[in-house]
Protein backbone atom coordinates (compact mmCIF):
# COMPACT_ATOMS: atom_id res chain seq x y z
CA UNK A 1 0.00 0.00 0.00
CA UNK A 2 2.81 2.21 -0.60
CA UNK A 3 1.60 4.78 -2.91
CA UNK A 4 -1.92 5.59 -0.37
CA UNK A 5 0.47 7.03 2.19
CA UNK A 6 1.65 10.19 -0.24
CA UNK A 7 -2.30 10.69 -1.58
CA UNK A 8 -3.58 12.23 1.64
CA UNK A 9 0.34 13.83 2.32
CA UNK A 10 0.56 12.61 5.90
CA UNK A 11 -2.54 10.84 5.75
CA UNK A 12 -2.48 8.50 8.36
CA UNK A 13 -3.52 4.79 7.30
CA UNK A 14 -6.29 3.34 9.73
CA UNK A 15 -7.63 6.94 10.85
CA UNK A 16 -10.71 7.47 8.38
CA UNK A 17 -14.36 7.24 9.85
CA UNK A 18 -17.35 5.85 8.94
CA UNK A 19 -18.30 6.43 5.35
CA UNK A 20 -20.24 10.12 5.28
CA UNK A 21 -23.96 10.01 3.37
CA UNK A 22 -23.77 11.72 0.00
CA UNK A 23 -26.75 13.76 -0.93
CA UNK A 24 -28.66 13.08 -4.01
CA UNK A 25 -26.41 13.86 -7.08
CA UNK A 26 -28.99 14.25 -10.07
CA UNK A 27 -29.47 18.12 -8.63
CA UNK A 28 -28.07 20.42 -11.14
CA UNK A 29 -26.90 23.78 -9.03
CA UNK A 30 -27.85 26.68 -11.60
CA UNK A 31 -24.52 28.19 -12.54
CA UNK A 32 -24.90 32.12 -12.88
CA UNK A 33 -21.78 33.75 -14.40
CA UNK A 34 -21.72 37.18 -13.64
CA UNK A 35 -18.82 38.71 -15.65
CA UNK A 36 -17.11 41.61 -12.85
CA UNK A 37 -13.53 41.58 -14.23
CA UNK A 38 -11.56 42.06 -12.02
CA UNK A 39 -12.30 45.17 -10.39
CA UNK A 40 -13.81 45.64 -6.93
CA UNK A 41 -14.46 48.38 -4.65
CA UNK A 42 -11.64 48.08 -2.27
CA UNK A 43 -11.55 49.31 1.50
CA UNK A 44 -8.79 51.99 0.66
CA UNK A 45 -10.95 53.35 -2.12
CA UNK A 46 -14.40 53.68 -0.06
CA UNK A 47 -12.49 55.12 2.56
CA UNK A 48 -11.89 58.44 0.99
CA UNK A 49 -14.98 58.20 -2.07
CA UNK A 50 -18.30 58.70 -0.06
CA UNK A 51 -20.12 57.36 -2.86
CA UNK A 52 -18.35 54.30 -3.19
CA UNK A 53 -18.70 54.00 0.53
CA UNK A 54 -22.39 53.54 -0.48
CA UNK A 55 -21.75 51.09 -3.12
CA UNK A 56 -19.69 49.38 -0.33
CA UNK A 57 -22.70 49.23 2.14
CA UNK A 58 -24.73 48.56 -0.90
CA UNK A 59 -22.70 45.46 -1.53
CA UNK A 60 -22.27 44.58 2.42
CA UNK A 61 -26.26 44.40 2.46
CA UNK A 62 -25.94 41.60 -0.12
CA UNK A 63 -23.77 39.56 2.14
CA UNK A 64 -27.08 39.31 4.13
CA UNK A 65 -29.52 39.08 1.40
CA UNK A 66 -27.61 37.65 -1.80
CA UNK A 67 -29.71 38.26 -4.81
CA UNK A 68 -29.56 34.66 -6.01
CA UNK A 69 -30.37 33.23 -2.53
CA UNK A 70 -33.77 32.07 -3.54
CA UNK A 71 -32.07 29.99 -6.53
CA UNK A 72 -29.54 28.20 -4.69
CA UNK A 73 -31.48 27.47 -1.56
CA UNK A 74 -33.66 25.08 -3.98
CA UNK A 75 -31.82 21.97 -3.72
CA UNK A 76 -31.33 22.16 0.11
CA UNK A 77 -35.10 22.98 0.34
CA UNK A 78 -35.81 19.97 -1.75
CA UNK A 79 -33.63 18.20 0.57
CA UNK A 80 -35.17 18.97 3.30
CA UNK A 81 -38.21 17.73 2.32
CA UNK A 82 -40.05 21.05 1.19
CA UNK A 83 -41.76 20.97 -1.82
CA UNK A 84 -40.61 24.32 -4.40
CA UNK A 85 -43.77 26.08 -2.42
CA UNK A 86 -45.50 28.51 -3.33
CA UNK A 87 -43.79 30.94 -0.27
CA UNK A 88 -42.36 34.27 -1.07
CA UNK A 89 -38.61 33.49 -1.97
CA UNK A 90 -37.33 35.55 0.85
CA UNK A 91 -38.88 33.92 2.99
CA UNK A 92 -38.71 30.20 2.01
CA UNK A 93 -34.80 30.74 1.59
CA UNK A 94 -32.39 30.19 4.01
CA UNK A 95 -29.33 32.14 3.54
CA UNK A 96 -26.43 31.10 1.50
CA UNK A 97 -23.27 30.59 3.08
CA UNK A 98 -20.16 30.46 1.32
CA UNK A 99 -17.39 28.28 1.67
CA UNK A 100 -13.92 29.32 0.28
CA UNK A 101 -10.32 27.23 0.96
CA UNK A 102 -6.69 27.33 -0.31
CA UNK A 103 -3.80 25.09 -0.28
CA UNK A 104 -0.12 25.39 0.51
CA UNK A 105 1.57 27.53 -2.33
CA UNK A 106 4.36 25.34 -3.20
CA UNK A 107 1.43 22.06 -3.96
CA UNK A 108 0.90 21.32 -7.46
CA UNK A 109 -2.11 21.27 -9.74
CA UNK A 110 -2.95 17.23 -9.01
CA UNK A 111 -2.31 17.52 -5.35
CA UNK A 112 -4.90 20.25 -5.27
CA UNK A 113 -7.51 18.06 -7.17
CA UNK A 114 -6.74 15.91 -4.50
CA UNK A 115 -7.66 18.12 -1.79
CA UNK A 116 -10.94 19.44 -3.66
CA UNK A 117 -12.01 15.79 -3.01
CA UNK A 118 -11.82 16.27 0.25
CA UNK A 119 -13.41 19.58 0.65
CA UNK A 120 -16.25 18.37 -1.43
CA UNK A 121 -16.77 15.65 1.48
CA UNK A 122 -17.32 18.24 3.96
CA UNK A 123 -19.46 20.26 1.61
CA UNK A 124 -21.83 17.26 1.84
CA UNK A 125 -21.76 16.97 5.46
CA UNK A 126 -22.84 20.75 5.52
CA UNK A 127 -25.42 20.78 3.14
CA UNK A 128 -26.84 17.91 5.74
CA UNK A 129 -28.25 21.07 7.51
CA UNK A 130 -27.23 24.54 6.17
CA UNK A 131 -27.40 25.75 2.31
CA UNK A 132 -23.98 26.37 0.92
CA UNK A 133 -22.14 27.13 -1.69
CA UNK A 134 -18.46 25.98 -2.60
CA UNK A 135 -16.46 28.91 -3.97
CA UNK A 136 -13.60 27.63 -6.39
CA UNK A 137 -10.49 29.03 -5.22
CA UNK A 138 -8.68 30.40 -8.63
CA UNK A 139 -5.81 28.91 -10.13
CA UNK A 140 -2.62 30.50 -10.49
CA UNK A 141 0.77 31.05 -9.34
CA UNK A 142 1.50 27.83 -9.23
CA UNK A 143 5.41 26.65 -8.46
CA UNK A 144 5.59 24.27 -11.76
CA UNK A 145 3.96 26.58 -14.05
CA UNK A 146 6.88 27.97 -15.53
CA UNK A 147 6.45 28.61 -19.00
CA UNK A 148 7.43 32.29 -19.35
CA UNK A 149 5.52 35.42 -21.25
CA UNK A 150 1.94 33.70 -20.28
CA UNK A 151 -0.35 35.23 -17.31
CA UNK A 152 -0.96 32.40 -14.96
CA UNK A 153 -3.09 33.79 -12.12
CA UNK A 154 -7.11 34.58 -11.59
CA UNK A 155 -7.58 31.33 -13.56
CA UNK A 156 -11.10 30.31 -13.46
CA UNK A 157 -11.52 26.68 -13.23
CA UNK A 158 -13.77 25.87 -16.20
CA UNK A 159 -10.59 26.41 -17.76
CA UNK A 160 -9.78 23.17 -16.89
CA UNK A 161 -12.50 21.58 -15.49
CA UNK A 162 -16.69 21.16 -16.51
CA UNK A 163 -18.54 23.86 -14.33
CA UNK A 164 -22.13 21.89 -15.23
CA UNK A 165 -20.42 18.45 -14.24
CA UNK A 166 -19.29 19.72 -10.57
CA UNK A 167 -22.19 21.06 -9.79
CA UNK A 168 -24.03 17.30 -10.43
CA UNK A 169 -21.96 16.65 -7.51
CA UNK A 170 -22.18 19.94 -4.63
CA UNK A 171 -22.96 23.45 -5.55
CA UNK A 172 -20.10 25.76 -6.59
CA UNK A 173 -19.56 28.81 -8.10
CA UNK A 174 -16.50 30.97 -9.57
CA UNK A 175 -14.88 33.50 -7.53
CA UNK A 176 -15.79 36.16 -9.51
CA UNK A 177 -19.61 34.83 -9.04
CA UNK A 178 -18.56 34.94 -5.15
CA UNK A 179 -18.09 38.37 -5.49
CA UNK A 180 -20.77 39.67 -7.60
CA UNK A 181 -23.34 37.75 -5.33
CA UNK A 182 -21.61 38.93 -2.31
CA UNK A 183 -21.47 42.08 -2.85
CA UNK A 184 -18.12 42.87 -2.57
CA UNK A 185 -14.22 42.24 -1.75
CA UNK A 186 -14.73 40.40 1.80
CA UNK A 187 -14.39 37.51 3.05
CA UNK A 188 -15.77 37.71 6.79
CA UNK A 189 -14.17 34.40 8.09
CA UNK A 190 -10.94 32.79 7.42
CA UNK A 191 -9.86 29.89 9.58
CA UNK A 192 -6.15 29.18 8.87
CA UNK A 193 -5.61 25.11 9.91
CA UNK A 194 -2.64 23.97 11.56
CA UNK A 195 -1.58 20.61 13.19
CA UNK A 196 -1.11 20.46 16.77
CA UNK A 197 2.14 21.86 18.76
CA UNK A 198 2.22 18.86 20.66
CA UNK A 199 1.31 16.17 17.68
CA UNK A 200 0.02 13.31 17.99
CA UNK A 201 0.91 10.00 20.11
CA UNK A 202 1.28 7.09 18.25
CA UNK A 203 -1.89 4.55 19.08
CA UNK A 204 -3.85 7.16 19.97
CA UNK A 205 -5.17 8.61 17.32
CA UNK A 206 -8.59 10.62 17.64
CA UNK A 207 -10.41 13.24 15.53
CA UNK A 208 -10.21 16.40 16.90
CA UNK A 209 -10.13 20.41 15.88
CA UNK A 210 -9.90 23.24 18.68
CA UNK A 211 -9.08 26.72 17.84
CA UNK A 212 -5.98 27.43 18.90
CA UNK A 213 -3.53 30.58 18.53
CA UNK A 214 -1.60 30.05 15.51
CA UNK A 215 1.44 28.21 16.03
CA UNK A 216 3.42 29.62 12.40
CA UNK A 217 3.21 33.18 11.09
CA UNK A 218 0.20 34.64 9.86
CA UNK A 219 0.68 34.94 6.28
CA UNK A 220 -1.78 37.70 6.33
CA UNK A 221 -1.05 41.39 7.17
CA UNK A 222 -3.70 43.79 8.38
CA UNK A 223 -3.74 47.36 6.50
CA UNK A 224 -5.19 50.67 8.05
CA UNK A 225 -8.42 49.78 8.14
CA UNK A 226 -7.85 46.97 10.14
CA UNK A 227 -8.82 44.13 7.49
CA UNK A 228 -6.60 41.06 6.63
CA UNK A 229 -4.78 41.39 3.12
CA UNK A 230 -3.30 37.89 2.25
CA UNK A 231 -2.80 35.90 -0.93
CA UNK A 232 -6.39 35.67 -1.95
CA UNK A 233 -5.51 34.47 -5.79
CA UNK A 234 -4.14 37.47 -7.13
CA UNK A 235 -7.08 39.32 -6.51
CA UNK A 236 -5.55 42.18 -4.68
CA UNK A 237 -8.63 43.92 -3.20
CA UNK A 238 -9.85 41.06 -1.33
CA UNK A 239 -9.69 41.02 2.25
CA UNK A 240 -10.41 39.25 5.29
CA UNK A 241 -12.41 40.67 8.12
CA UNK A 242 -11.21 37.95 10.66
CA UNK A 243 -8.57 35.73 10.98
CA UNK A 244 -7.63 32.65 13.50
CA UNK A 245 -6.42 29.61 13.88
CA UNK A 246 -7.49 25.77 14.17
CA UNK A 247 -5.54 23.18 14.84
CA UNK A 248 -6.89 19.73 13.29
CA UNK A 249 -6.36 16.12 13.23
CA UNK A 250 -8.77 14.28 10.90
CA UNK A 251 -11.04 14.31 8.06
CA UNK A 252 -12.58 17.07 5.84
CA UNK A 253 -15.91 16.68 7.67
CA UNK A 254 -13.99 17.04 11.57
CA UNK A 255 -14.64 20.74 10.49
CA UNK A 256 -18.32 20.88 9.97
CA UNK A 257 -19.44 21.38 14.04
CA UNK A 258 -17.28 24.36 14.05
CA UNK A 259 -18.54 26.05 10.70
CA UNK A 260 -22.26 25.15 11.77
CA UNK A 261 -21.85 26.03 15.25
CA UNK A 262 -18.87 28.34 16.02
CA UNK A 263 -18.97 30.90 13.20
CA UNK A 264 -22.11 32.80 11.83
CA UNK A 265 -20.16 34.58 8.97
CA UNK A 266 -21.62 34.04 5.63
CA UNK A 267 -17.94 33.48 3.98
CA UNK A 268 -15.96 31.22 5.51
CA UNK A 269 -12.74 30.24 4.18
CA UNK A 270 -10.11 27.50 5.25
CA UNK A 271 -6.46 28.08 4.51
CA UNK A 272 -3.88 25.53 4.88
CA UNK A 273 -7.27 22.96 3.73
CA UNK A 274 -4.58 20.10 2.48
CA UNK A 275 -4.40 19.71 6.41
CA UNK A 276 -7.67 17.79 6.33
CA UNK A 277 -7.86 14.12 5.33
CA UNK A 278 -10.11 12.50 3.11
CA UNK A 279 -13.19 11.36 4.78
CA UNK A 280 -13.12 8.39 3.11
CA UNK A 281 -10.68 7.74 0.00
CA UNK A 282 -11.46 5.61 -2.37
CA UNK A 283 -15.32 5.42 -1.45
CA UNK A 284 -18.46 6.13 -3.26
CA UNK A 285 -18.67 9.59 -1.93
CA UNK A 286 -14.99 9.78 -2.97
CA UNK A 287 -15.19 8.34 -6.36
CA UNK A 288 -18.61 11.14 -7.10
CA UNK A 289 -16.35 13.68 -6.65
CA UNK A 290 -13.36 12.18 -8.42
CA UNK A 291 -15.88 11.40 -11.39
CA UNK A 292 -17.92 14.94 -11.48
CA UNK A 293 -14.05 16.34 -11.82
CA UNK A 294 -14.71 16.32 -15.77
CA UNK A 295 -12.29 17.96 -17.62
CA UNK A 296 -13.38 21.00 -19.83
CA UNK A 297 -14.73 20.10 -22.85
CA UNK A 298 -12.02 22.34 -25.15
CA UNK A 299 -9.05 20.29 -23.75
CA UNK A 300 -10.62 17.21 -24.10
CA UNK A 301 -11.07 17.53 -27.76
CA UNK A 302 -7.68 18.71 -28.30
CA UNK A 303 -6.69 15.70 -26.96
CA UNK A 304 -8.66 13.89 -28.62
CA UNK A 305 -8.07 15.33 -31.88
CA UNK A 306 -4.14 14.57 -31.01
CA UNK A 307 -4.62 11.26 -30.33
CA UNK A 308 -6.33 10.93 -33.61
CA UNK A 309 -3.94 12.48 -35.59
CA UNK A 310 -0.95 11.04 -34.52
CA UNK A 311 -1.57 8.02 -32.49
CA UNK A 312 -4.19 6.44 -34.64
CA UNK A 313 -6.29 6.60 -31.75
CA UNK A 314 -10.47 7.16 -31.96
CA UNK A 315 -12.87 5.89 -29.16
CA UNK A 316 -14.81 3.70 -31.61
CA UNK A 317 -11.52 1.61 -32.07
CA UNK A 318 -10.57 1.90 -28.69
CA UNK A 319 -13.55 1.12 -27.04
CA UNK A 320 -13.20 4.28 -24.59
CA UNK A 321 -16.94 5.80 -24.85
CA UNK A 322 -17.49 8.71 -22.57
CA UNK A 323 -20.82 10.18 -21.48
CA UNK A 324 -21.19 14.16 -20.97
CA UNK A 325 -22.99 12.99 -17.86
CA UNK A 326 -20.71 11.10 -15.52
CA UNK A 327 -24.01 10.41 -13.12
CA UNK A 328 -25.15 8.22 -16.12
CA UNK A 329 -21.26 6.68 -17.27
CA UNK A 330 -20.72 2.76 -15.63
CA UNK A 331 -18.38 1.25 -17.71
CA UNK A 332 -17.59 -2.26 -16.84
CA UNK A 333 -14.15 -3.23 -15.82
CA UNK A 334 -11.67 -4.48 -18.88
CA UNK A 335 -14.11 -3.00 -21.65
CA UNK A 336 -11.31 -0.52 -22.75
CA UNK A 337 -9.09 -1.19 -24.78
CA UNK A 338 -6.94 1.63 -25.46
CA UNK A 339 -5.31 3.26 -28.39
CA UNK A 340 -2.38 1.69 -29.94
CA UNK A 341 0.62 3.26 -27.90
CA UNK A 342 1.89 2.87 -24.37
CA UNK A 343 1.27 6.01 -22.00
CA UNK A 344 4.51 7.21 -20.21
CA UNK A 345 4.46 9.71 -17.20
CA UNK A 346 7.89 10.63 -16.83
CA UNK A 347 8.09 13.17 -13.60
CA UNK A 348 11.23 14.59 -13.44
CA UNK A 349 12.54 18.54 -12.22
CA UNK A 350 11.71 18.57 -8.24
CA UNK A 351 11.17 14.54 -8.22
CA UNK A 352 15.10 13.97 -9.15
CA UNK A 353 16.67 16.53 -6.91
CA UNK A 354 15.83 15.02 -3.86
CA UNK A 355 17.64 12.03 -5.66
CA UNK A 356 14.97 10.17 -5.02
CA UNK A 357 15.80 6.29 -5.13
CA UNK A 358 12.33 5.51 -6.75
CA UNK A 359 12.95 7.54 -9.77
CA UNK A 360 14.96 6.28 -13.00
CA UNK A 361 17.64 7.83 -14.77
CA UNK A 362 16.40 8.56 -18.45
CA UNK A 363 18.39 5.43 -19.78
CA UNK A 364 16.82 3.38 -17.04
CA UNK A 365 13.26 4.74 -18.24
CA UNK A 366 14.38 3.97 -21.51
CA UNK A 367 15.34 0.40 -21.56
CA UNK A 368 11.45 0.41 -19.51
CA UNK A 369 9.54 1.62 -22.36
CA UNK A 370 11.61 -0.26 -25.03
CA UNK A 371 11.10 -3.57 -23.14
CA UNK A 372 7.13 -2.58 -22.67
CA UNK A 373 7.01 -1.40 -26.02
CA UNK A 374 8.42 -4.98 -27.12
CA UNK A 375 5.81 -6.69 -24.32
CA UNK A 376 2.68 -5.27 -26.14
CA UNK A 377 3.76 -5.06 -29.26
CA UNK A 378 3.15 -1.32 -29.72
CA UNK A 379 5.10 1.07 -31.75
CA UNK A 380 4.68 4.18 -30.17
CA UNK A 381 5.25 6.07 -27.15
CA UNK A 382 3.40 9.04 -25.73
CA UNK A 383 5.69 11.12 -23.18
CA UNK A 384 4.04 13.16 -20.55
CA UNK A 385 6.99 14.67 -18.88
CA UNK A 386 8.24 17.92 -16.87
CA UNK A 387 11.51 17.42 -18.15
CA UNK A 388 13.83 20.43 -18.83
CA UNK A 389 14.93 20.99 -22.86
CA UNK A 390 18.16 19.10 -22.23
CA UNK A 391 16.44 15.82 -21.10
CA UNK A 392 13.82 15.77 -24.13
CA UNK A 393 16.80 16.54 -26.20
CA UNK A 394 17.93 13.20 -24.63
CA UNK A 395 15.20 11.30 -24.73
CA UNK A 396 14.56 11.72 -28.43
CA UNK A 397 17.87 10.36 -28.71
CA UNK A 398 17.07 7.05 -26.55
CA UNK A 399 13.45 6.66 -27.39
CA UNK A 400 13.07 7.63 -30.95
CA UNK A 401 9.75 6.25 -31.28
CA UNK A 402 8.69 9.30 -28.96
CA UNK A 403 5.53 11.14 -29.42
CA UNK A 404 4.78 14.46 -27.45
CA UNK A 405 1.95 17.46 -27.50
CA UNK A 406 4.03 20.43 -28.35
CA UNK A 407 2.23 23.33 -27.85
CA UNK A 408 2.48 26.32 -30.57
CA UNK A 409 2.89 29.17 -28.42
CA UNK A 410 -0.71 30.37 -29.50
CA UNK A 411 -1.94 26.94 -27.89
CA UNK A 412 0.12 27.32 -24.79
CA UNK A 413 -1.72 31.02 -24.32
CA UNK A 414 -5.17 29.33 -24.72
CA UNK A 415 -4.78 26.33 -22.41
CA UNK A 416 -2.08 27.55 -20.40
CA UNK A 417 0.34 25.03 -18.26
CA UNK A 418 -2.74 23.39 -16.34
CA UNK A 419 -4.45 22.72 -19.46
CA UNK A 420 -1.22 21.34 -20.85
CA UNK A 421 -1.47 19.11 -18.00
CA UNK A 422 -4.86 18.00 -18.63
CA UNK A 423 -4.21 17.29 -22.34
CA UNK A 424 -1.44 15.13 -21.27
CA UNK A 425 -3.09 13.37 -18.90
CA UNK A 426 -6.14 12.67 -21.00
CA UNK A 427 -3.56 10.93 -23.66
CA UNK A 428 -2.04 8.77 -21.41
CA UNK A 429 -5.29 7.71 -20.04
CA UNK A 430 -6.39 6.69 -23.26
CA UNK A 431 -3.06 4.57 -23.76
CA UNK A 432 -3.15 0.74 -24.37
CA UNK A 433 -0.99 0.31 -21.67
CA UNK A 434 0.12 2.79 -18.88
CA UNK A 435 3.67 3.28 -16.70
CA UNK A 436 3.95 6.13 -14.50
CA UNK A 437 6.25 7.48 -11.79
CA UNK A 438 6.13 6.81 -8.11
CA UNK A 439 3.95 8.36 -6.02
CA UNK A 440 3.03 11.19 -7.74
CA UNK A 441 -0.28 12.70 -7.79
CA UNK A 442 0.01 13.57 -11.52
CA UNK A 443 0.51 9.81 -12.17
CA UNK A 444 -2.38 9.09 -9.71
CA UNK A 445 -4.98 11.34 -11.48
CA UNK A 446 -4.48 9.42 -14.51
CA UNK A 447 -4.63 5.87 -13.12
CA UNK A 448 -8.22 7.02 -11.62
CA UNK A 449 -9.55 8.47 -15.12
CA UNK A 450 -8.57 4.84 -16.76
CA UNK A 451 -10.42 3.64 -14.23
CA UNK A 452 -13.74 5.76 -14.89
CA UNK A 453 -12.61 4.96 -18.54
CA UNK A 454 -13.39 0.84 -17.71
CA UNK A 455 -9.31 -0.54 -18.44
CA UNK A 456 -8.10 -3.52 -17.35
CA UNK A 457 -5.76 -2.92 -13.70
CA UNK A 458 -3.40 -4.33 -14.85
CA UNK A 459 -2.83 -2.28 -17.97
CA UNK A 460 -2.84 1.11 -15.57
CA UNK A 461 -1.32 0.36 -11.97
CA UNK A 462 2.31 0.58 -12.93
CA UNK A 463 5.17 2.54 -12.68
CA UNK A 464 8.82 2.79 -13.10
CA UNK A 465 11.36 1.67 -10.54
CA UNK A 466 14.59 3.44 -9.70
CA UNK A 467 17.83 1.62 -10.57
CA UNK A 468 18.70 1.08 -6.89
CA UNK A 469 15.12 0.31 -5.32
CA UNK A 470 15.36 -2.66 -3.53
CA UNK A 471 11.74 -3.53 -3.59
CA UNK A 472 9.95 -1.55 -5.98
CA UNK A 473 5.62 -1.95 -5.12
CA UNK A 474 3.86 -1.32 -8.18
CA UNK A 475 1.05 1.05 -7.30
CA UNK A 476 -2.42 -0.21 -5.65
CA UNK A 477 -5.52 -0.83 -7.76
CA UNK A 478 -8.02 1.92 -5.91
CA UNK A 479 -11.30 0.09 -7.46
CA UNK A 480 -13.89 2.70 -8.71
CA UNK A 481 -17.40 2.76 -6.55
CA UNK A 482 -20.36 3.24 -7.88
C1 LIG B 1 7.37 16.97 -4.75
C2 LIG B 1 5.90 17.29 -4.84
O1 LIG B 1 5.39 16.90 -6.11
C3 LIG B 1 4.04 17.09 -6.32
O2 LIG B 1 3.84 16.86 -7.68
P1 LIG B 1 3.08 15.65 -8.31
O3 LIG B 1 2.46 14.88 -7.21
O4 LIG B 1 3.95 14.90 -9.25
O5 LIG B 1 1.99 16.31 -9.26
P2 LIG B 1 1.34 17.73 -9.33
O6 LIG B 1 0.70 18.08 -8.06
O7 LIG B 1 0.50 17.75 -10.52
O8 LIG B 1 2.52 18.75 -9.58
C4 LIG B 1 3.40 18.60 -10.67
C5 LIG B 1 3.18 19.69 -11.73
O9 LIG B 1 4.28 19.64 -12.64
C6 LIG B 1 3.84 19.73 -13.97
N1 LIG B 1 4.01 18.42 -14.61
C7 LIG B 1 4.51 17.30 -14.07
N2 LIG B 1 4.52 16.30 -14.97
C8 LIG B 1 3.99 16.80 -16.11
C9 LIG B 1 3.72 16.25 -17.40
O10 LIG B 1 3.95 15.09 -17.68
N3 LIG B 1 3.13 17.07 -18.31
C10 LIG B 1 2.82 18.36 -18.02
N4 LIG B 1 2.23 19.09 -18.98
N5 LIG B 1 3.09 18.93 -16.82
C11 LIG B 1 3.66 18.15 -15.89
C12 LIG B 1 2.36 20.07 -13.90
O11 LIG B 1 2.20 21.45 -13.84
C13 LIG B 1 1.95 19.43 -12.59
O12 LIG B 1 0.78 19.96 -12.12
C14 LIG B 1 3.61 18.51 -6.05
O13 LIG B 1 2.21 18.61 -6.02
C15 LIG B 1 4.12 18.98 -4.75
O14 LIG B 1 3.86 20.35 -4.66
C16 LIG B 1 5.61 18.75 -4.62
O15 LIG B 1 6.29 19.56 -5.58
Amino acid sequence: MATDVPEGRGNPGGAEPAHRQQPPASHCWPLLRVGLGHHQATPDMAAHHPGLLMLLLLGLATLVFPPHAAAQSLPAALRAGHAATSLPAAAAAPRTRYLLYDVNPPEGFNLRRDVYIRIASLMKTLLKSENWVLVLPPWGRLYHWQSPDILQVRIPWSEFFDLPSLNRNIPVIEYEQFLAESGGPFIEQIYVLQGYEEGWKEGTWEEKIDERPCIDQLMYTKDKHQYYRGWFWGYEETRGLNVSCLSVQGSASVVAPILLKNTSAQSVMLDRAENLLHDHYGGKDYWNTRRSMVFAKHLRVAGDEFRNKYLQSTDEADRTHYNEDWTQMKVKMGTALGGPYLGVHLRRKDFIWGHREDVPSLHGAAKKIHSLLKTHKLEKVFIATDAVEDEIELLKKLVPEMVRFEPTSEELELYKDGGMAVIDQWICAHARYFIGTSVSTFSFRIHEEREILGFDPKTTYNRFCGEKEKNCEQPTHWKIVY
